[in-house]
């Protein structure tokens, strides 16, 4: 995995417009509960599309330590045999999860419920991140836990069965929690609840539903309120799954940027809890257009039809920042070169992901030559009216900090740069998105998918 490699430098330079077509690889929050939910469904389920990153197979090495067989076809149609709920298998190792907050979390919740024990690790950006978020639910429904100083990497959790259900209302805006907590509620008699007052993605609710959970979804006072039925089993499913929003966001910011740049991406995922950064890039005046809108997987997708156009500065509001968590860093590349300026706020979450991305973008786009102002819970950031970024000096690189996603929006701000961007470690980005390098260089060639 990427934390064990040595770094791999690249400068990432201007070289003409991106044309053609790409199609990103499969949507990483639905292929990590394909394999979950896969892996308690007793028979076969198969999946098209799985997105073959590191943080997905920390999540499939996980689950066959827990009992499940996975195997990838020669057809790249991956089979998945699971166990059954409630018959996950004692590991016999700790369970590495690389860089994956999300496979972290969402097995933390499969665990809880389990009558086993499993210790957690993780890489250095992991080990930082706060785990206390999913320790306090499941520790309600009766796991305990031996976690290094603050709730983090490394930790022993020993699971319970039977669990306690709970009705846990989400303290902070999260997927991850949420889906703990709905995850251990799977193997737990009774219903689990968790409030919601804050929307976030929903691939758990929609999964679970999918692979036959019973499951509702209700509002009151303006909350969402969802409620699993455990102990139940669920049906193996043919998935197919979507092209990642998230990875898309990088293309849709280079053709934005990039004069002269006309490119289809195709598959989008455009679940409306994730596709907020394309509503946004449009406000801005981006020209994306959606073509043949369709279902696949039960998600709506489109592809997506990006042109180079002039952006205007905007004023995020908070209220998206769910449907767009993952997004900011590049939206903070696409404020840096619109007219104007771009406020952003609400971001207090991104200062706990795979690096502080507030500090890490301020100070990656900064070196770049853009003009950023960091604030407690956002950015503020005065753009260049279209003109190239300076880039960064001959002496000095980006420093990603074990961020994908900090790399690959740097990556963007390169092609929109004079003297190109130098970025310290590629490496991480194969955590979600192993083809990046490989797609950019053939829509930089005009090459069609
Ligand atoms: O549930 C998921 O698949 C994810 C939830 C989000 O994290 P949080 O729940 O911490 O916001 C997101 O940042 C992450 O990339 C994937
Ligand atoms: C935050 C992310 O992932 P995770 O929490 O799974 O590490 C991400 O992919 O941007």
């Amino acid at each position: 995995m990427s934390h064990s490699n040595p770094p791999s430098p690249r400068r990432f330079a201007a070289s003409g417009p991106l044309t053609g077509r790409v199609a990103v690889p499969g949507d990483k929050s639905i292929s990590h509960r394909s394999i979950m939910l896969g892996a308690l469904a007793v028979g076969e389920t198969r999946v098209t599309g799985l997105l073959e990153g590191e943080d997905v197979f920390a999540t499939a090495a996980a689950m066959r330590a827990m009992g499940a067989t996975i195997e990838r076809g020669a057809n790249g149609v991956w089979s998945i045999h699971g166990v059954g709920v409630g018959s996950l298998l004692q590991p016999d190792r700790a369970l590495d999860m690389g860089n994956s907050g999300t496979s972290t979390r969402l097995l933390m919740g499969l665990v809880a419920s389990h009558p086993i024990r499993a210790v957690f690790t993780g890489d250095a950006s992991l080990s930082k991140r706060p785990m206390g978020r999913v320790i306090e639910p499941l520790s309600q429904m009766g796991a305990s836990f031996e976690a290094s100083e603050g709730g983090r990497l490394p930790l022993l959790l020993r699971g319970i069965s039977p669990a306690v259900p709970i009705t846990y209302r989400l303290p902070v805006a999260s997927a991850q929690v949420k889906s703990a907590v709905l995850l251990a509620g799977l193997n737990t008699a009774g219903i689990t609840t968790v409030i919601e007052p804050v929307p976030t993605r929903d691939h758990s609710e929609r999964m679970l539903r999918g692979f036959g959970a019973n499951l509702e979804v209700g509002e009151d006072k303006g909350a969402r309120v969802i409620r699993i039925h455990g102990e139940a089993d669920l049906i193996p499913q043919t998935i197919t799954v979507p092209g990642d929003p998230s990875s898309a966001a990088f293309f849709a910011a280079a053709a934005l940027l990039v004069p002269g740049s006309d490119l289809v991406i195709e598959n989008v995922g455009l679940n409306p809890t994730r596709a907020a950064l394309f509503d946004v890039l449009r406000q801005m005046g981006g020209s994306i257009e959606e073509l043949d809108r369709r279902e696949v997987g039960g998600e709506p997708v489109a592809d997506l039809r990006v042109r180079h156009s002039a952006l205007t500065g905007v004023e995020v509001d908070p209220a998206v920042v769910p449907a767009m968590v993952d997004e900011f860093p590049v939206l903070f590349v696409a404020a840096a070169l619109a007219q104007g300026t771009t406020t952003t706020s609400g971001l207090e979450e991104l200062r706990v992901k795979e690096s502080d991305r507030i500090t890490a973008m301020a100070e990656a786009l900064s070196l770049a030559g853009a003009r950023v102002e960091e604030l407690e819970d956002g950015l503020v950031i005065h753009g260049t009216g279209g003109d190239p970024l300076p880039g960064t000096p001959e002496s000095a690189s980006v420093v990603t900090h074990l961020d994908h996603r900090i790399a690959m929006s740097m990556a963007v701000a390169g092609l929109a740069s004079e003297r190109g961007v130098q970025v310290d470690d590629t490496g991480p980005i194969a955590t979600s998105f192993p083809t990046f390098e490989a797609l950019l260089t053939r829509a930089m060639h005009g090459e069609h998918a």
